[in-house]
Order: C-alpha cells, then structure tokens, then sequence
C-alpha cells in the first residue's frame, strides 16, 4: 500500500513537472509568436541565420559599403536573438522543472535540452507557414526557410571549403538571367552574382559575356533559352528596336517565357514599345515589369541605381530583392507605360542642363574667366547638381569617356518630345537641346560620353567665327 502510494506520488511529481514543461514551452511559443520577429524579418527579406555563401565577409573581398554593412549589422542582429530566445526557453524551463520536482538533476537537463530544441524546430515551422500565407506571392525559393540552423551550418562550410557546390543553398536561390551587356547590364548582373544569385547570360557580342562567365555566370546562346532556363529575365539593351528584338523576335525571350515566370525590362525605351513587349510576354502567361533605371555606370557598379518600375505588381514585389541589390531604390508607378515616361522626363531635364552647362562653360571661356571656377561656384549654390562636379572637370580637358553614350541621350530626347507631342505640350527648350545631340552625332561623337555635346557646340561657335 506505502509503496503504491510512493510510486503514485513520484508519477504524479513527473507528471506534474511535464505539464510544468509544457506550461513554459506554451508560454514561451506564444511570446515568441508575439514578438513575430522572425516572421517580420522573412516578410522583409532580412536574412536568418547565416548570410549566404557569397555575402559573407564582403570587407575581405574588397566590396565593403554601406550595403554590406547594414547587412552585417542585421545578421549580427539576428543571430542574436536567436540566442536570447534559446537562452530563454532554457532558463524558463529548467526554473520550470525545478519548482515542479523539487531537484535539480540529469533528467531535468535531459528535458529542458529536448524542450529548448522542440519549441525551436517549432516556432520555425510555424513561422514558415505563417510567412507563406502572409507572402504568398513571393516564390517558395525566396522564402529563407526551412532548417535554418541547420542550413546556417551547410553555409558555413562551404564557405569555409570555398566549395562552388551550392547543395541546399539552391533552394534560395532564383536562376536570374540577365540580357544586354554593355556599360549598364555588365555592372548591374555583376552585382547580382556578387549577391549569390544563379545568373544565366547573353549578349549579342558573346565576348561581352566572358568576364562574368569567367567569374560563375552560366551562358545561353539565345535571350529564348535563357528566359527558360531562369524565372526571372532582366534585359539592359540600347533602344526601342533591340528591346522588341530580343523580347519578341525570334529566339527572343517570349519564346523562352510561360506561367510563373517574370520579364523585366531595365532599357529605357518608349511607352508604347513596352506595352507592346507586355502584351507578348503576357501572352505566354509570364509576368512583366518594365524598371528603366536613374543613375549611370558608377552608380551600377555600387548597386545605387534608382529603379522606375511598372507593370505587374506582383513580379514587382517577386524581383524587389534583385532590384535592392542593384539599386538604392526603386519606385513602383502603376500600369506599363509609366516607368518609361518618367524615365523620359527625367532625361529629358537631364539632356537640358549638360547643354546648357556645355554653353555655360564655353561662355566663362570667352569671358576670360576660368571654367574649373564656374564648377567649383555652381557646386556650392543653387543649381548644385553631382553632374557637373563629375563631369566639368573632364569636359574641361576635352575628355568624354563613355558612361552614358551621347547616342542614348539623343534617343532619349527624340523619344521625350514625341511623348511631349502626344499631350499637345510644347519643349522647346528640349527640342533646341535635340538638334544639339543631333549635330554632336553627325559629328561622330555618338559613342562618346554625352558630355561630349559641348564639341558640337564648340563646332558652331568656330562655323560663326
Ligand atoms: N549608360 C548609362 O548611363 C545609362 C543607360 N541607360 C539606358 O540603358 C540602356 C543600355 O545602356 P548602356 O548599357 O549604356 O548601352 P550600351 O550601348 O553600352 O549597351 C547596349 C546593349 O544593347 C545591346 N544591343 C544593342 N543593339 C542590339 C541589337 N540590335 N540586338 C541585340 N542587342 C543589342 C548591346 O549588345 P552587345 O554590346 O553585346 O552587342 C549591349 O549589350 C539604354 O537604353 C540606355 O538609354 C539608362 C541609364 C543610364
Ligand atoms: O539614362 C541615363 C541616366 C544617366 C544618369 O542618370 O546619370
């Protein structure tokens, strides 16, 4: 009778401490499903766990800025609540068991370390599925999910072995394709395999592809193959004739597109040619967005251009990772058409004001004044504008080397007045600023910086002398 009222009284004591256990855990799940701090950060695309193979250490590798920066600090940030809550749930059970049994031996650590690791694989299940209702359009793949503690692991030695096999690492990762690479596309794609991504390229000159296959892009032979080979497809080309080409020619990327796949078009071309290469892509049951970008060669090689996006909301919200490695931001404008007239008017000004610096300069010239001067007092008032500060002084020395070549400006201008005309607005300050583009490309001078628009107006001024 004594020892059966023993043994009912310890198995109560352990059942009493297991419901002790479970108390904690519950409470401590729905403290950590309170803070919802992982699920924000998975919504937001803030790395858990360890960064990728190809982010980690971005001083060592000489690519240190303020983007890698920021991405240390929220990993650091991460990791370290990953280990508070760890901390916690340990603390809180082990007191748990303590209270419950009375003692404190090996079987209390024998299930506080089961508890600790159970709320854990949890919360992360849990999280998961939470963030895959809550993003559901955000492919699977983008999701950084599944093990993570495990996976923080795999990561971890393959970088340490500076193995290319990418094993788990896939599943985060998109193929992205990149088309088109002259001076925008090779830095911006760069920027995309620096981040980890799996790039498949083209170009129409093949020898423009060697440096990134040389440094882990894939090659396709056709801008059709590449678009079925990646789910999502950037293309950086000239003007409205080669954007149509590639996208809807033959062996274009149309051919290559289908449901649950995403074209975006970084050129910059006319409303019109992008509605008509949406409506081809659409047509294969792909999604489109049209993304012409602000900022020049620099600025695409420290991943700050400044996107002006259109079209599908949803492949928007899908590529924003990409774009946020390329640029510094991005601004969604609504329906197809959009993107590209405000990149449009932006070039428009932008086309204005090197023509009307270019006569500026050769005026303070003719005055006797010294030009390095006129930079040095525009770039403290008013019209301070980091276009003249970067490019006064090579203009200056007659030195134009190509970041945005003269012929693109031109397009640009062409295809700004037509837009203009087509509301019944006069520019007639843009349009004189075109003829001077016109006359710098029958110069020859269509492959030189737009800068170079001063040498027309220096030719004029010499025709009159
Ligand atoms: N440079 C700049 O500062 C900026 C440029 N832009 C815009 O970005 C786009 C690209 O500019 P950028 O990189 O400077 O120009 P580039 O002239 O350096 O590159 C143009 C790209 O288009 C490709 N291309 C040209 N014609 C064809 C064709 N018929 N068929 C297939 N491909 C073709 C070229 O291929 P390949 O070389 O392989 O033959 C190259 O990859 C333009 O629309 C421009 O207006 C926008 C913002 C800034
Ligand atoms: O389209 C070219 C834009 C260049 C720039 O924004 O500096």
């Amino acid at each position: 009778m004594h020892s059966s009222i023993e043994s009912l009284k310890a198995s109560t004591g352990e059942a009493s401490s297991i419901l002790a256990t479970l108390n904690s855990i519950e409470s401590l799940k729905a403290s950590s499903k309170l803070l919802g701090l992982e699920q924000y950060m998975l919504c937001n695309n803030i790395e858990i766990g360890a960064p990728k193979r190809n982010q980690r250490f971005p001083d060592l590798r000489g690519e240190s800025n303020r983007k890698s920066v920021e991405a240390l600090v929220k990993n650091t940030g991460t990791e370290f609540l990953q280990c508070g809550l760890a901390a916690r749930i340990y603390s809180d059970v082990t007191y748990g068991l303590k209270e419950a049994r009375g003692v404190h031996d090996w079987r209390n650590n024998l299930i506080v370390g089961a508890a600790t690791g159970a709320v854990l694989a949890l919360t992360t299940a849990m999280d998961t599925a939470a963030c895959s209702r809550l993003c559901p359009r955000v492919p699977a793949h983008f999701n950084r999910s599944v093990s993570r503690f495990s996976f923080s692991f795999k990561a971890s030695s393959s970088q340490a072995s500076g193995s290319t096999t990418q094993g788990d690492e896939k599943l985060l990762y998109s193929g992205v394709g990149f088309l088109g690479l002259g001076i925008m596309g090779s830095p911006m794609a760069h920027n995309l395999l620096k981040a980890g991504y799996d790039v498949t390229v083209w170009s129409r000159t093949k020898s423009k592809c060697d440096t990134l296959i040389s440094l882990g892009a894939q090659y396709k032979s056709s801008p059709g193959e590449v678009a079925a080979s990646c789910e999502i497809t950037f293309a950086m080309l000239a003007d409205p004739e080669s954007a149509v080409d590639i996208a809807c020619g033959e062996h274009g990327v149309a051919s290559g597109m289908g449901p649950g796949k995403g074209y975006v078009d970084v050129s910059t071309v006319d409303g019109a040619t992008s509605k008509l290469i949406s409506a081809r892509i659409k047509s294969t049951g792909g999604l489109f967005l049209e993304a012409p970008v602000s900022g020049s060669k620099k600025p695409a090689e420290d991943g700050k251009l400044i996107f002006l996006t259109a079209g599908d909301k949803s492949l928007y919200e899908t590529a924003s990772p990409l774009l946020d490695v390329m640029g510094k931001s991005k601004f969604y404008l609504g329906d197809v058409g959009n993107g590209a007239a405000m990149k449009l008017v932006v070039n428009m000004i932008m086309g204005s004001m090197m023509a009307s610096f270019s006569e500026g300069l050769l005026l303070s010239e003719k005055l006797g004044l010294d030009p390095a001067v006129l930079v040095e007092v525009i770039s403290q008032g008013a019209i301070s504008a980091p276009m003249y500060s970067v490019k006064g002084p090579s203009m200056i020395q007659s030195l134009y080397p190509p970041a945005f070549p003269l012929k693109h400006q031109q397009k640009d201008l062409r295809l700004a007045l037509r837009l203009a005309e087509s509301v019944s607005q006069a520019t007639p300050v843009a349009a004189a600023a075109n003829e001077l583009y016109k006359l710098a490309k029958s110069h020859g001078l269509s492959d030189h910086d737009f800068s170079a628009v001063i040498e027309a107006l220096k030719a004029r001024l010499e025709q009159k002398e």
